[in-house]
């Protein structure tokens, strides 16, 4: 279980995250939900240690996330939002540095490469550079370098942005089977038929605050017969479409 108490994220001015306190369980598929710069890979970039919480803690299995750093970075496999990082290198290269850095034995990793490859149809593509592929392609190398090391824990901020149909059922047939096998996926999403879809538990986060953490199921029920996509933007403020008529209405009296 993961437990995140108290996160707050300062850039500046900006309070990216207010005091978060969400648990993310074991076994599951937890999506983070909310609208651009509501704090999604703000606290997806300290679930993997990339950026520094101004105050509050994360807790692996129990285990404080400062006091344990390398090892549970270990664990997981995160994919960033913007994998803009090595560009210049090849496909082949960028595993290569991932392999390294995960310690993955040889063999493990050749054969590792060679499932994901041919899943993901990108074998014969190891040699071209990460610059010179279009961004599904570079998102497809970005997710099989995190699934190199078979970690435990997946983290994928929007990972499925810029996927075609294929890639993505292939991903979220693999998001799940991670999930069944008892590991624990987490990832964020605009994509609300997904997360309706896919996600057993929820974060909503809203301008740095949490809305909502707990089931899918739970959520659903709260308000009969309507959709995911619904219910969150009722619980985000905006807009019935009532509302946004009444608003233009407005806006074109002034
Ligand atoms: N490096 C940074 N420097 C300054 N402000 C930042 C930085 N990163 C994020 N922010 C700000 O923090 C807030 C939360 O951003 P964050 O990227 O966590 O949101 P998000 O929910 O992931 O958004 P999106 O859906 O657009 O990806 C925003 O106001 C954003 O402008």
């Amino acid at each position: 279980m993961i437990e995140v108490v108290g996160l707050k994220k300062n850039y500046g001015e900006t309070q990216a995250l207010k005091g978060v306190d969400l648990t993310i369980p074991n076994g599951k598929i937890f999506g983070f939900l909310g609208h651009n710069g509501a704090g999604k890979s703000t606290i997806i970039k300290s679930l993997v240690s990339i950026i520094e919480p101004t105050e509050g803690k994360i807790y692996f299995d129990g285990e404080e996330l400062i006091n344990n750093r390398l090892d549970i970075k270990k664990s997981i496999g995160y994919v960033p939002d913007t994998p803009d990082m090595f560009l210049q290198l090849t496909a082949e290269e960028y595993w290569d540095l991932v392999a390294a850095a995960y310690e993955i034995p040889k063999d493990v990793r050749q054969q590792r490469q060679e499932e994901l490859l041919a899943l993901f149809e990108m074998t014969g593509k190891e040699s071209d550079t990460l610059e010179g592929f279009s961004h599904g392609m570079r998102q497809k190398a970005i997710v099989i370098g995190a699934l190199l090391s078979d970690p435990d824990i997946w983290i994928l901020d929007e990972p499925l942005q810029g996927l075609d149909p294929q890639a993505a059922f292939d991903l979220k047939e693999l998001m799940k089977k991670h999930a069944e096998n008892g590991k624990t996926v987490i990832f964020s999403t605009h994509i609300l038929s997904t997360a309706e879809q896919l996600c057993d538990e929820l974060a909503i986060l809203k301008k740095g605050e949490l809305i909502y953490n707990g089931s899918v199921k739970d959520l659903l029920a709260s308000a009969e017969n309507e959709s995911l996509e619904k219910i969150y933007l009722k619980m985000t403020g905006k807009h019935s479409n009532g509302e946004l008529i009444e608003e233009l209405e407005e806006m074109e009296d002034e």
